[in-house]
């Protein structure tokens, strides 16, 4: 359903003494998902994942630019055609809580996105599948708690008929109970035939819903597993980032790796990892390596095997 090769994302701005300078914040990125399926995006603050998001959206700032192609359907999103499907064929569960508008009533905001049916009737089904009272859709935004305002967010993409998702950190603020049934609810999308890109730093989260997990890191995606990849030590897994990230997890053995993820004005030459990687040899810092097919995966290093 979602096809997107080479996509980089670079910003333009003017430093202190006005000269332009470009930041690159996504680079030579390759990704799909297909009906049927969940596929989470996870990496960590900064990674790029919203701007992945709204680069699929069309709605970056201005000032970015962006090369490589994003299919949709089997057709190129141009510009033109995001605008005429946001919203309706794909729909986003966004980030922040800000996008709801302050000034019109909740449940007025999620029978706007209604585009097939009775309004009032699929907004009532919304929040009852997420048990949400019916009197909150009288209320206005500053009356939700961060979570209820989370759950009127999914519904206003939920009721929309979208045949994309994409929901970026779409659980903090639920608790266990909502969360579970946020995932519920995806996964029952997916089985009706959508294809769900579920962003999130919470490995744990998506390994409890995705059907297979593309690693981002520095902007770029370094490996693509399948779910069943995250067992025992992580000897399925491709990529040195993605097994250090399933070793830090508390259930495994809980140690983080030394070093943090280069900021995009910084990145190294060679492959983004090199600086924090144990088996990183001359090769890595030198070029940056391409996306490769391994075991029904995918993986950017050049020693995974
Ligand atoms: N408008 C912008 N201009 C310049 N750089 C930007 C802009 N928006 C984002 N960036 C940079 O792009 C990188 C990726 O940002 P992004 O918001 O996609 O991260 P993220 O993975 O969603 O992080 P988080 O988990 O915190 O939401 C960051 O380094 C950020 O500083
Ligand atoms: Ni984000």
């Amino acid at each position: 359903m979602l096809e997107i090769s080479k996509l980089s994302i670079r910003f333009n701005r003017l430093d202190r003494r006005l000269r332009q300078v470009h930041t690159e914040t996504i680079h030579n990125l390759h990704l799909s998902v297909a009906a049927y399926e969940i596929l989470a995006v996870v990496g960590s603050s900064g990674s790029g994942k919203s701007l992945l998001a709204h680069a699929i959206l069309g709605i970056l700032p201005n000032n970015a630019q962006v090369s490589g192609t994003i299919q949709f359907k089997g057709e190129e999103l141009t510009p033109d055609r995001q605008r005429r499907i946001r919203g309706k064929e794909i729909a986003l569960i966004p980030q922040s809580v800000q996008y709801l508008d302050p000034l019109i009533r909740v449940g007025e905001q999620v029978e706007q996105s209604v585009r097939q049916g009775d309004p009032v009737a699929l907004r009532r089904k919304a929040f009852n599948k997420y048990n949400l009272a019916d009197y909150v859709a009288k209320w206005f935004p500053f009356q939700l708690s961060g979570g209820m305002a989370r759950k009127i967010l999914v519904s206003t993409a939920t009721v929309s008929g979208a045949r994309l998702f994409i929901a970026d950190e779409p659980t903090p603020g639920l608790d266990t109970f909502a969360m579970t049934e946020t995932l519920n609810r995806f996964r029952q999308l997916a089985e009706d035939g959508c294809a769900m890109m579920l962003i999130t730093h919470d490995i744990e989260a998506a390994l409890t819903v995705a059907d297979r997990i593309a690693v981002l890191y520095a902007g770029t995606v370094v490996e693509i597993a399948q779910r069943s990849d995250f067992t025992e030590n992580g000897e399925r897994l491709r990529h040195p980032y993605t097994k250090a990230l399933w070793k830090a997890l508390p259930g495994q053995q809980f140690v983080a790796i030394p070093g943090s993820q280069p900021l995009p004005d910084a990145l190294p030459k060679g492959c983004v990892f090199a600086p924090r990687c144990s088996s990183a040899t001359i090769e890595c810092e030198e070029s940056s390596p391409e996306p490769r097919t391994l075991r029904n995966g995918e993986v950017r290093c050049l020693h995974a095997t």
